[in-house]
């Protein structure tokens, strides 16, 4: 189940003024990555071809082995992947509540029209009584994005991908976003991708990929590295 990336390079207009090329990355499950770059260096680019919403000039991206476009970038984006964004994203007509079970209806998962697990899924973030009842405009931007990634989390998708979900957020709600994805990863044994500004998100993540100068640079966080346990991301 693991996400590769082989030989990836992407330009928008010239070939020479390119934004990375012949990148090589796997992604595993069970593994919370952050990628970290300055503004503009391709980060979000980057991840919307992992989330299949857009295709890099060359190169493949593969999951379990498969090309994604072999899958349909479709399928793969409705069975394989979720996505949070920093701007929460959320029906802004609807509670909270509402939200995620909208969510399970429109991907059809197993567990649509289920309103419990809906209210289980918000409680497991942190969003629960009043919270999950009032209209998401009423929450604050931190709980909003509570709600989202309750909201992404309800496609149960194998990846997570998720672009600055701290952005907006002061430091407590970047915390505790953090450690949701950090449950995610370890506990649901879900592959998630971070892009973060935040040094301490980043330090927070098992692995750190930074972009730099049209380079990608993998990091394992030093105190996530055991003798036997080889690194999460390999890099060719
Ligand atoms: N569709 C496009 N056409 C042309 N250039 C683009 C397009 N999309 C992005 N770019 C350029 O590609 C570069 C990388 O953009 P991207 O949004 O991936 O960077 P980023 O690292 O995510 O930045 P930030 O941290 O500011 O969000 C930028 O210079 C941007 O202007």
């Amino acid at each position: 189940m693991t996400l590769t990336v082989q030989k990836l390079t992407h330009y928008f207009n010239h070939p020479d003024d390119y934004l990375y090329k012949n990148v090589s990355l796997k992604f595993n499950p069970s593994t919370l990555y952050a990628i970290v770059g300055e503004s503009g260096s391709g980060k979000t680019t980057f991840v919307s071809f992992l989330a299949g919403l857009d295709s890099p000039a060359s190169g493949l991206i593969s999951y379990n082995g498969k090309d994604i476009r072999k899958i349909g970038l479709t399928k793969y984006r409705n069975q394989d992947v979720t996505v949070v964004f920093q701007a929460y994203n959320l029906m802004n007509y609807m509670t909270a509540l509402e939200n995620v079970v909208s969510a399970l209806s429109i991907t059809k998962s197993k567990h649509a029209g289920n309103r419990q697990y809906a209210i289980d899924l918000l409680a497991s973030v942190g969003i629960e009584g009043e919270l999950a009842t009032k209209n998401v405009q009423k929450l604050s931007g931190g709980q909003q994005q509570h709600v989202a990634i309750a909201r992404a989390l309800a496609v149960d998708a194998p990846i997570v991908v998720a672009d600055e979900p701290t952005g907006n957020l002061d430091e407590q709600n970047t915390k505790e976003i953090t450690e949701i994805f950090q449950r995610v990863a370890h506990q649901s044994k879900k592959t998630v991708i971070m892009i973060t500004h935040d040094q301490k998100v980043a330090d927070m993540a098992d692995v750190k990929i930074m972009l730099e100068n049209r380079q990608f640079t993998v990091k394992n966080s030093p105190d996530k590295v055991s003798d036997d346990k080889p690194s999460a991301v390999s890099i060719n």
